[in-house]
């Protein structure tokens, strides 16, 4: 699996407010917010692009833009504090949504919903979660898009663990993963760690 770790002191010092136990919910949505502009920028880079005619006051001249926009997907609750960034930097993206809550006792994903176009072929998809901890409710929303037929998946998480890595890995779909970090494993209650708590929490408050 492609995996891609954006290595940046600005994004490693806005992951620095997420970690922070002291950032409150309004420091911490605003640090989300902005680097997802960080990790949505790099996801893209590679990205097809068309040309086209442009003119400008002086003359004429090639423009740029995106093939084809993704769909974004925020992963409910803690991936809508991504999605309004996302989309302010593909604004002709569409957004789908997939709302999971993960059971604190099997740790298994719960979902609750699910609204996505029909038919995902040949449409690039970019997933957006904060967290990739244990990896089933990341493996659980590319079970429900390949259903539909997308083949070109991008996961897009503040912090996995490396046992979320592997589960994506070897999950068999066809993603690569964004990140600002991969953290050092998880612990008892299959949190990440150090990682940042609970991503929905911060931002929401406790559900
Ligand atoms: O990789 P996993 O072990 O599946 O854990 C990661 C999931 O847990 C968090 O959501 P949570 O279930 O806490 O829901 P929330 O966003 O509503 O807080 C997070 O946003 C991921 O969706
Ligand atoms: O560390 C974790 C693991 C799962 N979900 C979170 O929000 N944080
Ligand atoms: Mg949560």
């Amino acid at each position: 699996m492609d995996s891609l770790v954006v290595d940046h002191p600005l994004a490693a010092s806005l992951l620095t407010v997420l970690r922070d136990e002291r950032s409150d919910n309004a420091a911490f949505r605003h640090a989300l917010s902005r680097l997802t502009q960080m990790l949505v920028y790099e996801a893209v880079r590679d990205a097809p692009i068309a040309t086209f005619e442009v003119r400008t006051p002086v003359a004429v001249t090639t423009g740029v833009r995106l093939q084809q926009p993704p769909l974004l997907v925020p992963v409910l609750r803690a991936g809508l504090g991504m999605v309004e960034q996302a989309h302010a930097l593909i604004p002709q993206a569409q957004v789908g949504f997939v709302g999971l809550a993960r059971d604190e006792k099997t740790f298994e994903p719960v979902p609750y919903l699910e609204s996505l176009p029909e038919d995902l072929s040949g449409l690039p998809v970019f997933v957006l979660d904060p967290m990739l901890a244990t990896g089933g409710s990341m493996v659980h929303t590319l079970d429900i898009l390949a259903q539909r037929g997308a083949t070109d998946i991008t996961a897009i998480c503040v912090v996995a663990a490396p046992q979320g890595v592997e589960a994506l890995a070897s999950s068999g779909h066809p993603v690569r993963l964004v990140t600002a970090s991969v953290d050092e494993g998880l612990d008892e209650d299959r949190y990440i760690v150090p990682g940042l708590g609970d991503a929905g929490d911060r931002q929401f408050g406790p559900r």
